[in-house]
């Protein structure tokens, strides 16, 4: 282990074990110092059998009262690195006191994740439930509850800043006897604005407690957390290389904008991809553009927004996560805010809503040459959403950035999404190069026209981490029988279509966003199936034939066995993996997937879906 000093003579441990090091190979939780029985039975009831490079870095310092910074990638497990030790420090403390106080306050940038980290503390801490309360104060319920769940002083509190320090400033929140705070996901937190609601929690929490920030990226924004939260922190820079056919495999697909529908409706429809995936595209528009899209060709798939209600998106992760969707359709259209090295970072930030945006920020901090362009207006939008980032959607076999994000550091997070926990992934990114670069394009995707400038970026800012993007010269005349029935399919999918089925969606969600409530408010502890989020929306037109796909429309070569490129598929779930409805239904064709014969794009014998 390097220990080093940073330039603010703070100590820097850097870790890059060499490959095949697996983190911590040597050591267990109880290892790192957790004793706590009912910490370890709740780890290994969670299946960890080994903490993670961060876990067994981390643990130790923070079980010894140190302020610490992390950085790890995505997917690495960060959450338990800090939930264990703060846990447990809990957990000790009532050993011997009986004294009830907010202990904890833990910071994330978006409601989602505020309900991800939630859960979590609530299954580290199954197994001592009575001694530990956790609130969190995500749910747009009304002050008059917060304050009652407040009253019954929990020991641990989950907020976004901007709902913390509302409570915080009006009484219904006690920070004083407050011993942790947390700032899970740091490199967001500036940029989602929350600049002004940091600075005021930090002016009322008690001096010396004991801070932990962790995040997949260090950046000035993260440096800036450090010298107002924390004493002297550790900072843990840790670069783990992935293990032998581990990670992210990254390919990019240059192609016009109608070949993004073409290629996502041929790889969908052929099977092409297996298993779960998250399609990323610009903005709300462009997402109910697509799903009218893949519809027409019984292609399911649901969508996650800034606009629908906050109950219809945890529940619609929550499916997702147990195998009930297969494709998730996510607008980022809070990607750009404030990065800075997004090449849309000059856009103006609007939107009415209680949540602030730093717009000194997210202005002029970029020179390059991309006009501002104003995004749509919408009062409706949630500043606190956020599905590309610190979401743990599992098994995600396949990212696909439809639009490309205008930064590397919105891809990283991007494609964190998938290879998760150790696992392997596949991205995908569409990139429109100049020559195929359209004026009329829509607006949203306006900046498409620097794709390849934040290509370049990403390029290179993955090949920091050692990792490659390949091109993925898909090749157009095997698909080419299947541009007639695309034209068909996005003739369909007009304005009026689109702007009908997002006023009509919203509609349906705010009901059952309403029902949900209702249902887990008399449920709790159910997880149940009540409604489903990936209904068909209905284009200008219906085209049943689209469906299918008649077997004149195979390539030639394709019904022999096409050679392909050597993007494959990704693996799905292991054999016996699945526990949902749909992991039974799987159960046994497990061991087709991950040879070589079952690559589709290898052997093309891939048969269509829904035939
Ligand atoms: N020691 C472990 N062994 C096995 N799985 C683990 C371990 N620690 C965490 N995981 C799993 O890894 C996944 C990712 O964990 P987590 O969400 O904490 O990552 P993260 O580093 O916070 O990612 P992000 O930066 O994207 O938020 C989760 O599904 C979690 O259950």
């Amino acid at each position: 282990m390097k220990r080093k000093l940073d330039e603010n003579n703070e100590p820097v441990l850097a870790e890059t074990p060499s490959t095949g090091e697996t983190a911590g190979a040597a050591t267990t939780f109880r290892d790192l110092g957790l004793e706590d029985p009912r910490l370890l039975q709740a780890v290994a009831s969670q299946g960890f059998e080994k903490p993670t490079l961060v876990q067994s870095k981390a643990i130790p310092l923070v079980l010894d009262g140190h302020d610490v910074l992390a950085k790890a990638k995505t997917g690495s497990g960060k959450t338990a690195a800090y939930v264990l030790p703060l846990l447990q420090a809990i957990l000790r403390r009532k050993k011997t006191s009986s004294e009830s106080y907010i202990a904890a306050l833990i910071v994330v940038p978006t409601r989602e994740l505020a309900d991800q980290v939630a859960k979590s503390i609530d299954s580290f801490s199954a197994f001592a439930a009575k001694e530990i309360q956790t609130v969190k104060l995500s749910d747009k319920v009304s002050d008059a509850v917060q304050k009652a769940l407040l009253s019954n002083t929990p020991d641990i509190v989950v907020a976004t800043p901007s709902r913390a320090w509302k409570c915080i400033e009006s009484g219904a929140l006690s920070v004083e006897k407050l011993t942790h705070l947390v700032l899970d996901e740091a490199d967001l937190l500036l940029q989602y604005g929350y600049n002004e609601d940091l600075q005021s929690i930090t002016g009322s929490i008690p001096k010396n407690i004991q801070t932990t920030l962790m995040s997949a990226t260090l950046t000035t924004e993260v440096d800036t957390l450090k010298g107002t939260f924390c004493r002297s922190p550790t900072v843990l820079d840790l670069e783990e290389p992935d293990a032998e056919g581990e990670g992210v495999r990254q390919f990019v697909v240059k192609c016009a904008e109608d070949e993004k529908f073409l290629l996502t409706y041929v790889c969908f429809k052929m099977g092409l991809i297996k298993g779960k995936s998250i399609i990323f595209v610009s903005d709300v528009d462009r997402s109910y553009r697509l799903k009218l899209f893949l519809d027409q060709f019984g292609i399911r798939s649901t969508i996650l927004n800034a606009e629908l209600p906050l109950n219809s998106r945890l529940h619609t992760i929550e499916e997702f996560n147990r195998n009930v969707y297969d494709i998730i359709i996510a607008s980022d259209e809070n990607e750009a805010i404030g990065d800075e090295d997004s090449l849309e970072a000059t856009t103006v930030q609007d939107g009415a809503g209680e949540e602030k945006c730093d717009s000194k920020k997210a202005k002029g901090k970029n020179t390059d040459e991309v006009p501002p362009k104003k995004k749509r207006k919408s009062s409706r939008r949630d500043k606190e959403y956020g599905a590309a980032r610190g979401i743990d959607f599992s098994e995600v076999a396949c990212v696909i950035n439809f639009d490309l994000p205008t930064s590397s550091k919105s891809y990283t997070h991007r494609v964190g999404r998938t290879a998760r926990a150790g696992r392997s992934g596949l991205a995908l990114s569409f990139v429109i190069p100049k020559e195929k670069f359209r004026k009329h394009l829509p607006t949203s995707i306006a900046t498409a026209e620097n794709d390849e400038k934040v290509l370049d970026k990403i390029v290179k800012q993955q090949s920091k981490k050692g990792k490659e993007i390949k091109p993925y010269l898909f090749d157009m005349k095997q698909v080419e029988a299947f541009r007639y029935r695309m034209n068909d399919a996005l003739r369909a999918v007009t304005k009026v279509a689109i702007r009908e089925a997002r006023t009509r969606e919203l509609r349906q969600e705010l009901l059952k966003s309403e029902k949900l409530k209702r249902h887990f408010e008399e449920n709790p502890a159910e997880l149940s199936h009540l409604v489903r989020h990936d209904g068909e929306l209905r284009a200008a037109r219906t085209q049943p034939h689209l469906r299918h796909v008649p077997d004149y429309l195979l390539p030639a070569e394709g019904r022999k066995g096409l050679t392909s490129q050597n993007v494959g598929f990704v693996p799905f779930r292991k054999p016996g993996d699945g526990k949902g409805k749909r992991g039974k239904s799987f159960k046994g064709r497990g061991k087709k997937f991950g040879g070589r014969k079952a690559d589709p794009l290898k052997s093309f014998k891939g048969r269509p879906k829904g035939k």
